[in-house]
């Protein structure tokens, strides 16, 4: 039986740790969905950049991902439940807890597994592999 795979994440300007996150949650199952964060969702950090529909566009363009779609606004477990994937892959720095998600879909009746994925090793000294530290290294030398 084929198994269905979810990634989630801002995506806003993408980065080797990216496409390794994304070929890893891939190889977890045999479809991949990835979820793109809602501007409004991302209040951990500084907004993203790039509108929802671009970063959901260019991430569906990688070959790892057969499907990319714009995440709910107001609750995260809906398109979860409409996906009824087997597998929920985490990212490594992810601040989301694997426990309390895994309670949160018990309680929807979702049966799937919660796996927290690897961070990339780099592949030189000069990798920058983040989002922030890309816009910071612009701001340093455009800004
Ligand atoms: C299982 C799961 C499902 C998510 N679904 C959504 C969603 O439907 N809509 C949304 O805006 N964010 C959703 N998120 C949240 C974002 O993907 C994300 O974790 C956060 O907003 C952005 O931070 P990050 O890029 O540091 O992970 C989900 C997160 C997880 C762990
Ligand atoms: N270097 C990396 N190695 C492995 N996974 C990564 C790496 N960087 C990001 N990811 C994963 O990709 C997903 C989306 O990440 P996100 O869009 O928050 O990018 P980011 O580069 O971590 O952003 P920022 O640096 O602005 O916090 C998350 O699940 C995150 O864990």
């Amino acid at each position: 039986m084929s198994r269905t795979v979810i990634a989630q994440g801002t995506f806003d300007i993408l980065h080797p740790g990216h496409v390794h996150y994304l070929e890893e949650a891939a190889a977890m199952g045999d479809e991949l969905y990835v979820i793109v964060a809602r501007k409004a969702n991302v209040d951990h950090k500084e907004a993203p950049v790039c509108p929802a529909s671009q970063r959901r566009d260019v991430v569906g363009a990688l070959e790892a991902v057969d499907e990319a779609l714009l995440g709910h606004e107001e609750d995260i477990f809906v398109p979860i439940e409409e996906i009824d994937p087997d597998v929920i892959a985490l990212g490594h720095d992810q601040h989301h807890d694997a426990d309390a998600i895994r309670t949160a879909l018990e309680g929807r009746g979702v049966d799937c597994e919660v796996r927290r994925a690897s961070a990339r090793e780099p592949a030189a000294d000069d990798e920058i592999l983040s989002t922030r530290l890309i816009i910071d290294r612009i701001l340093e030398r455009r800004g």
